[in-house]
């Protein structure tokens, strides 16, 4: 599905925001959700899930290799686990979530499923996937640049047992084996070599959700992650409201010194962008978590900070637009991974801020940001929802930022454009 550009004047905030924005559940959560939902033994129910591209893409894909994915209910998914089957066709549009969590559960169905995608999904990294799930018995016919397109012949079980894998690229190539794992005869040992893994939390969340539904899960060793064999429970899920896709409306409150409340921030989480709390204080607003929810308050002045963002890398678009704003310089590193997100981020971020006029030089791992005078223009958004949610960000102070797109927001967040006016009408 390819919708055509929509491009959007992003709204200037002439005074403090002061809003309360209900965020929808987390992309991250609903998705692994889905996985183990469709890998368990009776039903499962997801509370308050995402309603998104990534996530529709997910129910559409478990669908079609034969699991009862009800939808209907906005707010109450239900997945009925059936026998995986192919023939099966699997969209993952621009989703990293779908092209790395479902061929691990393909290589368990009888019957071939192919899979494809957006053109840039083509272009991200899924090799070492495919060469992990072949090392462990699957049948996987790739393009020769062992990517997409791609068709898992599955077999009905998938033998398991150790394979060594490098997940510098993306963490996810790590999530969709282990999710998939206690379904495969021998289960799994996975080892990591290689650089760093990114994004830490995402890879807590999968063995906290993997043993709620029941599996045997050793991460005691860095690097090592050791399933056991054994069949999952279905079981209802409360999906945590998406602290990745508040980012831009608490950054909201620090741009224009007005004050934003996300209702339902968790206490405790493995969700990354539960960081934003420090990062935003860093940067000159204070975060009170109370029974309402996280309210972020600025002052209008923001500090430029120091930061490796390895672990929570999807925030960078956010954090760098708050950064051009700053009073003082900012560096970024451990982002090279970023590199094959929606698009290449460090890139994409280092030629829109300059376009805007503040100074930035892009690193391999990373980006500097020296303030200067900005001046509203056209601001591509490459088909990558944060970047636009970046592009969002500096329009509240900059005046004349156009969008190229604002549709690609449509991944994580249904009605972005929506919130996002009413967030800069409320005050
Ligand atoms: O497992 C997940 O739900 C995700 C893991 C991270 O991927 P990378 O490790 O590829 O950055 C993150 O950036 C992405 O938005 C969601
Ligand atoms: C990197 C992201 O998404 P994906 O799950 O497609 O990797 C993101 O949402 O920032």
């Amino acid at each position: 599905m390819t919708k055509p550009p929509a491009p959007w004047n992003a709204p200037t905030a002439t005074t403090g925001v002061n809003a309360t924005v209900r965020l929808p559940g987390s992309k991250s959560m609903t998705a692994r959700a889905l996985v183990l939902g469709a890998g368990s033994v009776g039903p499962t129910t997801l509370a308050a899930p995402l309603r998104a591209r990534d996530t529709e893409l997910m129910a559409a894909g478990i669908r079609a290799m034969g699991a009862a994915v009800s939808t209907v209910d906005e707010t109450h998914w239900v997945v009925r686990p059936r026998p995986l089957t192919g023939p099966a066709t699997v969209d993952v549009g621009l989703a990293g979530t779908v092209m790395r969590f479902l061929p691990p559960l393909a290589g368990l169905a009888t019957g071939p499923v192919t899979f494809d995608g957006d053109p840039r999904a083509r272009q991200r990294p899924l090799a070492p996937l495919i060469n992990a799930l072949r090392a462990l018995g699957c049948r996987i016919e790739a393009s020769s640049a062992d990517g997409l397109p791609l068709v898992v012949h599955g077999e009905g079980r998938v033998r398991g047992g150790e394979v060594v894998i490098d997940a510098s690229l993306s963490s996810q190539l790590v999530s969709g084996l282990l999710l998939a794992a206690p379904d495969f005869d021998e289960g799994l040992v996975l080892r990591h070599e290689g650089p760093p893994v990114p994004s830490a939390p995402h890879l807590r969340m999968t063995v906290q959700m993997l043993r709620a539904a029941g599996a045997a899960v050793d991460d005691s060793t860095p690097n090592v992650w050791h399933v056991g064999p054994g069949r999952l429970s279905g079981r209802g899920w409360e999906i945590e409201p998406d602290l990745s896709g508040a980012a831009p409306f608490l950054a909201a409150a620090l741009v224009t010194g007005g004050s934003v409340t996300v209702p339902g921030w968790p206490r405790s989480t493995t969700q990354a962008g539960d960081r934003l709390r420090d990062v935003l204080t860093r940067m000159g607003g204070a975060c009170a978590l109370t029974a309402e929810g996280l309210t972020v308050t600025g002052t209008g002045t923001i500090h430029g900070v120091e930061l490796d963002l390895r672990d929570f890398g999807e925030l960078t678009p956010a954090i760098a637009a708050l950064a051009a704003l700053a009073d003082s310089p900012t560096q970024l590193t451990g982002i090279s991974h970023i590199r094959t997100h929606e698009t290449d981020r460090v890139a994409a971020l280092a030629h829109e801020l300059t376009a805007l006029g503040a100074e930035v030089s892009e690193h391999s791992d990373g980006l500097s940001i020296r303030p200067r005078p900005l001046t509203g223009t056209a601001f591509e958004t490459y088909d990558d929802h944060r970047m636009a949610h970046a592009a969002a960000i500096i329009g509240l102070r900059v005046p004349g930022v156009v969008l190229s797109d604002v549709s690609c927001t449509s991944k994580t967040l249904p009605d972005f454009p929506a919130l996002w006016s009413r967030m800069t009408r409320e005050s």
